[in-house]
C-alpha cells in the first residue's frame, strides 16, 4: 500500500494542470493514465481534428481561386499520409512536453495503467494499491458504439485519424460536432461523404436557420445528407463495403460506402472504475454526480471534465480544474453555476456560440429582444468572398443583458468571445452597441446588429 496526499485518475484537461498545481504547493500526487498524456483533446480530439481542418481549408483554397480572380492550375490533392504525419508530430511535441515535465517533478509519481477503486479511498493500478485522502477523477469518455453497428467494424474519432489513405466513400453516422467536422474535412480531402442523421436536422441544439446554413455550407463541399434516418444499422458486405440502413421517409433505404464513421455521442468512462467500492454515485446516463464545487457525494473525491456531465469541451474541463484550484487554494468563490455555456463548431465557416439560442430563450418565456444579420450584409465577409452564415444576438429586455449569441461566418469562432466577455462582465448590451470597432472587420457589425434589436 502506497500513500499519497492526492491521487489523480486520468490526464485529461483538468487532471493534468491539477497535478502540476498540487505539486507546486508541495503536495504529493499519484498521477494515473492508462493511455497517452493529454487525454482525448490532445490525442484524438481537438488537436488532431483542428490540424486536419486546417489542411482541409488549404486544399479548399487551392481549388477556389477563380472567385477571387486567381488562376490556380488544376491538380491540388490531399495526401492523407502527410496530413497525418503533420498531426502526429504536433501531438508528439505536446505529449512529450507533459511527460518531460512529470519526469522532472519529484512530487508527482506517474503510473501507466488502468485504475479502479478497491475501497473508499483506495485505488488499484498495475498490481499496486494506492491510498489518498483526496482523489480526483478525470477519466473522460469514449465513443458510443451500439451493438447493431459492431459487426461492420465502424471507424471512431480515434481510428479515422490513423488512416493514411482516403476513404472512397465515407458514410458518417451522426450529424453533430464530430460528424460535421470530419464530414466536411474528408469531403474537402476528396472522399465522397454521406452524413446520416436520425433527427430531422443536423446539430439540432442550434436554431433551425443555423442548422440549415451549416448544411448548405457542407453541401457546397459536396456532402450528401440523409436526415430522419430513424432505423439505423450497419453490416459489412462480401465485397468489403459497408451498408448502412437508414430507412428514411424517402429515398433509398440503405447507403453503401467503403467506410463508416460512428459519431453519435460519447459515454462517460466512469463505469470502468468500480465506483461501487467507494459509494460514489452516478446518474442514469452514467455521469458522476457532483456538487457546485465538483465534489462527489463522497467527501474528498472529486470528478472533473466530461465524466461529470457538466460540460463536454476542453474549456469546460479546464474550468473544472480552475474551480477545484480556487476551492483548494483560492478564496473558494468559484463554482459551476458561474460558467456561461460557450463552444465552437469548427466547420467552415465556423460557428461561435455563447449562452442561449433564440429558440431556448423563447422556450424559457423570457421577454426578449433579438436581432439577426446575414453575413452577406457584412462588408468584410463580402470582401473575402465568404458570405455564408449569419450573426444573431438575444437580449433580456428587462435587464438589458445578453442572453446568447450565434455567429456563423468567417471568424465566428473568435468574434463570439467579445460577446462572451460582455456576458461575464454582466454589462448591458448598450456597452457593445455604443463601442467603436475596427473597420473593416466582421466585429464592426456587432454594434449595428445591436442597434437592430426588436
Ligand atoms: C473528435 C473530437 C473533437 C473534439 N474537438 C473539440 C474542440 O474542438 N473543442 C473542445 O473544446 N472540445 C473538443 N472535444 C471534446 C474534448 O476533447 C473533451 O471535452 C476534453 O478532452 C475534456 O476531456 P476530459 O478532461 O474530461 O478527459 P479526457 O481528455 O477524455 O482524458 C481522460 C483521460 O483519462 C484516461 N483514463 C480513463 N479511464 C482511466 C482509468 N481507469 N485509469 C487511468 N486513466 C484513465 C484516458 O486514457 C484519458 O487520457 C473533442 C472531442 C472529440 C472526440
Ligand atoms: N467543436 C467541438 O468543440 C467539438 C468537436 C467534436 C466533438 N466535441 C465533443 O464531442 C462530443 C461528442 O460528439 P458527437 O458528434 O459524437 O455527438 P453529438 O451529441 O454532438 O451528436 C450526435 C448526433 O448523432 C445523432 N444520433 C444519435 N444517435 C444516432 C443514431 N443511432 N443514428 C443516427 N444519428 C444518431 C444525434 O441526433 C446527434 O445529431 C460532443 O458532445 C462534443 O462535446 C466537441
Amino acid at each position: 500500500m502506497e500513500n499519497f496526499e492526492n491521487i489523480i485518475i486520468g490526464s485529461g484537461q483538468a487532471g493534468t494542470p491539477l497535478a502540476f498545481k498540487l505539486s507546486s504547493k508541495g503536495q504529493t500526487v499519484a498521477f494515473i493514465e492508462k493511455e497517452h498524456y493529454g487525454g482525448t483533446c490532445l490525442n484524438t480530439g481537438c488537436t488532431p481534428t483542428k490540424a486536419y481542418v486546417a489542411s482541409a481549408r488549404r486544399i479548399w483554397e487551392a481549388r477556389h481561386g477563380d472567385a477571387l480572380g486567381i488562376y490556380i492550375p488544376e491538380g491540388a490533392s490531399a495526401n492523407l499520409h502527410n496530413i497525418k504525419k503533420r498531426k502526429d508530430a504536433l501531438i508528439k511535441g505536446s505529449v512529450d512536453g507533459i511527460a518531460d515535465s512529470i519526469k522532472k517533478n519529484d512530487k508527482i509519481t506517474a503510473f501507466h495503467g488502468e485504475a479502479r477503486f478497491t475501497g473508499n479511498k483506495e485505488v488499484f493500478v498495475n498490481g499496486k494499491t494506492l491510498t489518498a485522502e483526496r482523489i480526483f477523477i478525470n477519466v473522460g469518455g469514449r465513443p458510443r458504439i451500439p451493438e447493431e453497428y459492431r459487426s461492420a467494424g465502424p471507424l471512431t474519432n480515434k481510428s479515422i485519424l490513423e488512416l493514411t489513405e482516403l476513404p472512397e466513400h465515407l458514410v458518417v453516422v451522426g450529424g453533430g460536432y464530430i460528424g460535421l467536422e470530419f464530414g466536411q474535412m474528408f469531403a474537402r480531402f476528396g472522399s465522397k461523404v454521406t452524413i446520416v442523421e436520425r433527427g430531422n436536422r443536423i446539430i439540432s441544439k442550434e436554431d433551425e436557420d443555423v442548422s440549415q446554413a451549416i448544411q448548405e455550407a457542407l453541401e457546397a463541399d459536396g456532402v450528401d445528407f440523409r436526415l430522419k434516418a430513424n432505423c439505423m444499422a450497419a453490416r459489412r458486405l462480401d465485397n468489403g463495403k459497408v451498408e448502412v440502413t437508414v430507412d428514411c421517409d424517402s429515398g433509398e433505404p440503405t447507403v453503401v460506402g467503403t467506410h463508416v464513421l460512428l459519431a453519435i455521442g460519447r459515454d462517460p468512462n466512469a463505469d470502468l472504475l468500480d465506483l461501487e467500492k467507494t459509494g460514489v454515485e452516478t446518474d442514469k446516463k452514467g455521469f458522476i454526480k457532483v456538487s457546485e464545487t465538483l465534489e462527489t457525494n463522497v467527501k474528498g473525491i472529486f470528478a472533473m471534465g466530461d465524466c461529470n456531465g457538466q460540460g463536454a469541451f476542453t474549456h469546460t474541463s479546464y474550468n473544472d480544474f480552475q474551480i477545484v484550484d480556487n476551492q483548494l487554494f483560492g478564496d473558494g468563490s468559484r463554482t459551476l453555476s458561474d460558467r456561461i455555456t460557450t463552444y465552437g463548431l469548427f466547420v467552415d465557416p465556423p460557428l461561435g456560440r455563447v449562452g442561449m439560442t433564440l429558440a431556448e430563450a423563447k422556450e424559457k418565456g423570457k421577454k426578449i429582444l433579438t436581432s439577426t444579420r446575414p453575413m452577406s450584409k457584412v462588408a468584410r465577409a463580402r470582401e473575402k468572398g465568404e458570405t455564408r452564415g449569419l450573426m444573431r444576438v438575444v437580449v433580456d429586455a428587462d435587464s438589458e443583458k445578453i442572453l446568447g449569441a450565434s455567429i456563423l461566418g468567417t471568424g465566428g469562432d473568435e468574434i463570439i468571445q467579445g460577446i462572451t466577455n460582455l456576458m461575464y462582465a454582466g454589462s448591458s448590451y448598450k456597452v457593445l452597441r455604443d463601442s467603436v470597432q475596427i473597420h473593416p472587420t466582421v466585429s464592426e457589425l456587432l454594434p449595428t446588429l445591436l442597434e437592430g434589436l426588436e
